[in-house]
């Protein structure tokens, strides 16, 4: 016999036990714009999820996009600044992020996911309510923070069998348009699920300690040491914000790892490797 085919049959066989724990689970992947790379990574990214939803999960997608739309505001001409991890938005900006998630970001996606053979639906936190924000910070421009999350439509896409797909944009309570950190849009949604699992996909292997090690699970008190003295610093401290709350909202882990590494959610999810840093109550 093979080597190769009983190799691949014990892998498939091994993966049994986490399939059946996962079972009917919805899982909220946050895929930030740095884990976006080549054509081939997104074509890796979109099978897991079509796997996932075969065996029965409910996944769910909520993308970043910050260096898509970082490229797109310098062929206008127009600068950009950050405030600890959040993008300044002023209402030439907030038209260009629109335009890059909603449009060339999320199709993106949702076309990989196609032509690996699962059903994808585009939407933004705009759609069919599902999500409200208010202001943040007036110094930040039009940058939302979600005050009420209606995930409706993600259970009549469940029950679809189709994926939805999310760029963290959402509407004001006067017709508004708001940019919202696609951390901070995922960790909402995956409270108002009280999903099973929030994978946050980035471009570093988890959470680094002050000696670059990274951290395999880390609690609430060494993130706000870690946030207070540096350590965790720009786009990290969105994450570890939005890991915080959406545990208290009733999420059961969050994983922050390496959306780089092939099949980084099927390993996360489908071996004992489980990789990156993890956060649970
Ligand atoms: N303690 C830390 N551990 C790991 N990464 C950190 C830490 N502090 C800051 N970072 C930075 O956070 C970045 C991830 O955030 P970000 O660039 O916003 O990613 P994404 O686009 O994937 O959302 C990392 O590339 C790293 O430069
Ligand atoms: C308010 C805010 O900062 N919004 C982000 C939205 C995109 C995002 O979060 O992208 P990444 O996940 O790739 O960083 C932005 O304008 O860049």
């Amino acid at each position: 016999m093979n080597r190769d085919w009983i190799a691949t049959a014990e892998t498939l066989s091994s993966a049994l036990p986490y399939m059946q724990r996962y079972a009917g689970a919805t899982v909220v992947i946050k895929l930030g714009g740095h884990a976006m790379g080549s054509d081939a990574g997104m074509a890796s990214f979109a099978r897991d999820v079509v796997l996932m939803r075969q065996v029965g999960m409910n996944p769910v997608i909520v993308h970043g996009g910050g260096p898509m739309i970082n490229a797109m505001l310098e062929r206008l001409n127009i600068t950009s600044d950050f405030i600890n991890g959040k993008r300044v938005t002023d209402a030439a900006t907030m038209e260009v992020v629109e335009m890059v998630l909603s449009g060339l970001v999320n199709k993106r996606i949702v076309q990989a996911i196609g032509a690996e053979g699962g059903r994808a639906v585009g939407l933004s936190g705009k759609d069919a309510h599902l999500i409200t924000c208010t202001q943040t910070n007036p110094d930040l421009g039009f940058v939302g923070t979600p005050t009420t999350v209606d995930p409706g439509i993600l259970r009549n896409l469940f029950d679809g069998n189709t994926i939805p797909v999310i760029a963290p944009l959402g509407a004001g309570e006067n017709g508004e348009s708001f940019n919202i950190n696609g951390d901070t849009a995922a960790g909402a949604i995956a409270g108002a699920l009280k999903a099973d699992r929030l994978l946050l996909l980035t471009d570093v292997p988890g959470v680094k300690d002050k000696s670059g090690d990274v951290l395999t699970e880390i609690s609430a008190a060494q993130i706000h040491e870690m946030t207070a003295n540096g350590t965790i610093a720009g786009g990290m401290i969105p994450k570890t914000e939005t890991a915080l709350k959406a545990i208290e909202e009733g999420v059961r882990a969050v994983v922050i790892l390496d959306g780089q590494v092939p099949n980084a959610c099927l390993l996360e999810l489908f071996t004992d490797h489980g990789a990156g840093s993890l956060i649970r109550t």
